[in-house]
């Protein structure tokens, strides 16, 4: 079991994460932060402002790096007195391969790529987890950990993670996008704005639940919902001429996937 978490980074994801850890009941002793900006933790959960004091209290057994992936290089020197020999890091920035990690933290006990969305805030998030140097014991304590924030995977390939990362981890950023084209949509047509963002907003909610709780895939929900002869087909076929959404989704997870590498190239 990880005893306690050390969060270095707690801004929009760290800070999610840890909501849905303390929102599931865990001990907020459990996790500490490192952070010179943040301006309080949750309520139970230490707060420090400088790696030294982190490093006197010494009592984490791992840590979660949550800054910049552009930081890292700046970073990592002060950081080696809390990655020690029985310390695991795990690292939410994105494009950083694990051999970055075990080249920037080579004392550490293992490394740990670990990709969630924002959703871990409500405990819905995927979590892709990939890991070098990690016994089973290690393994299985890091997907117990994530898998609180939702559903937490290993991926076998690290050479997909980037593209996992556009999928999962960017993904909330375009369903937003989505909705709010959607009530963007509406309005232009006629409807209130208000009223658009509601129904639009409801809209996806109930259709996500529905397709989560059902057997039949997404492809088969969309013709259940297009009656012969009628309105939805209509729309369907705008979306689907020269499978237009189907192309812009493919350059979008492309552009997305291939920032990876070029952030990876930057550390
Ligand atoms: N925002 C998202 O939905 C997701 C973000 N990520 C990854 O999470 C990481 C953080 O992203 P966000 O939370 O969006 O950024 P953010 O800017 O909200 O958070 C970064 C945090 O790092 C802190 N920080 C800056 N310098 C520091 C230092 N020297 N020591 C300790 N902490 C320091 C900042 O005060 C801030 O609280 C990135 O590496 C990103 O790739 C991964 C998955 C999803
Ligand atoms: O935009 C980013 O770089 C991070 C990684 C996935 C989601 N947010």
């Amino acid at each position: 079991m990880i005893n306690q978490l050390l969060i270095i980074g707690c801004g929009n994801m760290g800070g999610a994460m840890l909501a849905g850890w303390l929102a599931a009941g865990e001990d907020p002793a459990r996790f500490a932060i490192l952070d010179p900006a943040l301006p309080e933790a949750p309520a139970g959960v230490i707060l420090y402002r400088e790696a030294a004091e982190a490093e006197a209290a010494g009592a984490h057994d791992a840590v979660m790096l949550g800054f910049k992936p552009q930081q890292l290089r700046s970073l990592a020197p002060g950081l080696q007195g809390l990655t020690g020999e029985s310390v695991t890091v795990c690292s939410l920035l994105a494009g950083i391969t694990c051999a970055q990690l075990a080249a920037a933290f080579p004392q550490a006990r293992g490394h740990v790529r670990v990709m969630p969305n924002l959703a871990a805030r409500i405990n819905k998030s995927p979590v892709i987890l990939q890991e070098a140097g990690l016994d089973e014991g290690a393994r299985n304590d890091c997907l117990t950990l994530y898998d609180i924030l939702g559903t937490a995977i290993w991926l076998d390939d690290e050479a997909r993670f980037d593209l996992v990362t556009a999928l999962a981890g960017s993904g909330p950023g375009f369903v937003y996008r989505f909705i709010d084209a959607l009530a963007g949509a509406a309005t232009e047509l006629g409807l209130d704005r208000a009223a658009a963002e509601q129904l639009a907003l409801a809209t996806v909610d109930g259709a996500s639940s529905l397709a989560a709780a059902s057997d039949a895939g997404p492809g088969d929900l969309a013709d259940r919902v297009a009656s012969p002869g009628g309105m939805t087909r209509e729309g369907l076929n705008v979306l689907d001429e020269g499978a237009a959404l189907h192309r812009l989704l493919v350059e979008t997870l492309r552009a997305t996937r291939d920032k990876g590498a070029e952030l990876a190239k930057g550390a």
